[in-house]
């Protein structure tokens, strides 16, 4: 399973060579915090986020677009390890503290060497990826959320692949599922992703519907509509009494809406 763990993964080979990043350097987005993190397993810890720019997929209601959409791509700065985590230090005033990596695909970088650097200096690191690409690298991570998508992001599972990023992150990663779910059908697909992994905890996140678009620099968010799905997703899961589940909101996005760099 680990030997899909490669850097021709058939995702990843779908990505034009301009959108694959140099040997060594990370393409990034942006460097943002500390804030808290808003979604998952450690929800409202502080945090730096890395976010890297690319990705794989293109999810019908992707709320980071700007870290996907090949127009951006020019705002993605190639950066070493080394300058990273200079900004990540300069970032948490030199006090260690749990980097979040984020994207884009995340997985589609080679962040093991940052991931080595910043646990010299007593970081922590959290990666969110989709499960469509799979690295050895994953096995350093202190957290790894996988949060491949349901049927209304319009992208498909590879089950395999799926399956080969919970091989590499191992027994010393804490890894954990976080499903987007805007509808029954999201829904039916957060139980059976659960259900091939019963070891995993599963998170369940109400859908943002007004992500914006790539014209939008600060698009409004539909709070109101967002507490609905989210009371929707509680009362779906105590009916069905699915008690292993964890459902969450967004939390950024409640305390901020759809703001970059929070
Ligand atoms: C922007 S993605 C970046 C990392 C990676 N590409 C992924 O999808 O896991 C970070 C998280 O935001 C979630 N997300 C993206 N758009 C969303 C939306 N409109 N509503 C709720 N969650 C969303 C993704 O499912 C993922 O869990
Ligand atoms: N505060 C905060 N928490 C987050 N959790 C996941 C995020 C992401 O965009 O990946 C995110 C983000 O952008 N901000
Ligand atoms: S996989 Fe993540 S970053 Fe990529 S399009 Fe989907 S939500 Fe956006
Ligand atoms: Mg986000």
């Amino acid at each position: 399973m680990i030997s899909r763990c490669s850097n021709d993964n058939s995702s990843e080979m779908r990505l034009s060579a301009s959108e694959r990043p140099n040997a060594g350097t990370i393409r990034v987005s942006e460097i943002f915090g500390p804030t808290i993190q808003g979604e998952g397993a450690v929800i409202g810890q502080p945090t730096v986020f890395v976010r890297t720019g690319g990705c794989d997929y293109r999810c019908s209601w992707c709320d980071t677009l700007y870290a996907v959409d090949s127009s951006f791509r020019d705002l993605w700065k190639p950066l070493s390890p080394e300058a990273i985590m200079a900004e990540v230090i300069k970032l948490s005033g030199n006090k260690p503290l749990l980097v979040s990596l984020s994207g884009g695909n995340p997985a589609i970088q080679p962040l093991g060497g940052l991931i080595d650097m910043g646990h010299e200096q007593g970081y922590r690191f959290a990666l969110e990826t989709q499960g469509s690409v799979a690295k050895d690298w994953f096995a350093k991570l202190d957290n790894l959320t996988l949060s491949p998508k349901p049927p209304s992001s319009e992208m498909e599972t590879d089950w395999d692949i799926l399956g080969s990023c919970v091989a590499a992150a191992g027994p010393d990663t804490d890894t954990a599922l976080k499903i987007v779910v805007f509808d029954d059908l999201d829904y039916a697909y957060a139980k059976e992703v659960s259900r091939r992994y019963p070891q995993l905890p599963v998170f369940l996140q109400p859908g943002n519907h007004t992500p914006g678009t790539v014209d939008e620099e600060a698009p409004g968010v539909d709070m109101k509509g967002i507490l609905e799905r989210m009371r929707w997703l509680v009362d779906k899961v105590v009916e069905d009494q699915w008690f292993e589940a964890t459902v969450l909101p967004q939390l950024h996005v409640l305390i901020w809406g759809n703001e970059r760099g929070v």
